[in-house]
């Protein structure tokens, strides 16, 4: 199939079926939010925008990447995000790639952001939806990131829905830069254990898609069973 695999500069129009890649470490942090009890993700595209939507919803929760800085309760870290209890909370995300890809998609009719705790849920989900031709942001480096690429590759491998081995695309994101970086510990607001936590594949049963509603970008779990039938729908432009 004819899919795209585009950086965020590199986004001219808004593409019919979106799938936004951070593997390291947006959305594989916002996967684990969602599993410890997080209802949905706000996507904020400032710092100071996520916090002004903290201070004006009462209990809603505020996380950025870096390092911890006063007013957020929360870093880009899934190592140490796996521990916290989020039961029923509205959590707003602000990172340096994986947020500002979404965002930069956020008019597309089916919006779907991914990582490889994701892949499986997200390439069934797109086969259920029949979604047809994709355009997957990759959205580190300017489009040039290993590990999203990887990953990326890996989603569309598994959309025609035969067997895929992850080995080679979980070898490709493990000796990328990005990888190399986290397990070095060279990045702020970080775990010892981020970047093997990234590197996991179909760590949850969920897919996650991205829709406006009221006048934020929201992200929610759906959840996609191995025979599903079940379709999200999208929106018509
Ligand atoms: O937190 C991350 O891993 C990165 C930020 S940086 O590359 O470490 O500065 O953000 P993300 O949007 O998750 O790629
Ligand atoms: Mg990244």
């Amino acid at each position: 199939m004819d899919h795209r695999f585009v950086g965020i500069p590199e986004l001219t129009d808004i593409p019919r079926v979106a799938v936004v890649i951070d593997v390291m470490r947006a959305f594989t942090v916002a996967a684990w939010a969602f599993s410890r009890g997080v209802e949905r993700i706000v996507l904020a595209s400032t710092e100071s925008e996520a916090l002004a939507l903290k201070e004006s919803h009462s209990g809603w929760l505020a996380l950025k990447d870096g390092a911890p800085a006063a007013g957020f309760d929360a870093v880009n870290s899934p190592g140490l995000l796996r521990s916290r209890d989020f039961a029923g909370r509205t959590l707003v995300q602000k990172t340096t790639a994986g947020t500002v890809g979404a965002l930069a998609v956020a008019d597309a009719p089916l919006v779907l952001c991914a990582s490889f705790v994701v892949a499986g849920p997200t390439a069934r989900l797109l086969r259920t939806e029949d979604a047809g031709p994709v355009t997957f942001v990759v959205t580190g480096e300017g489009g040039r990131a290993e590990e999203d690429l990887a990953c990326a590759e890996y989603i569309a491998q598994r959309m025609t829905g035969g067997d895929v081995e992850a080995a080679p695309y979980l070898h490709r994101a493990r000796t990328s830069s990005a990888a190399a970086d986290l397990a070095a510990g060279l990045r702020s607001g970080y775990h010892p254990d981020d970047a093997e936590l990234c590197l996991e594949i179909d760590t949850f049963p969920f897919a996650m898609v991205a829709r406006q509603e009221d006048s934020f970008t929201v992200l929610r779990p759906v959840a996609v069973p191995w025979t599903s039938g079940a379709r999200v729908g999208r929106r018509s432009r």
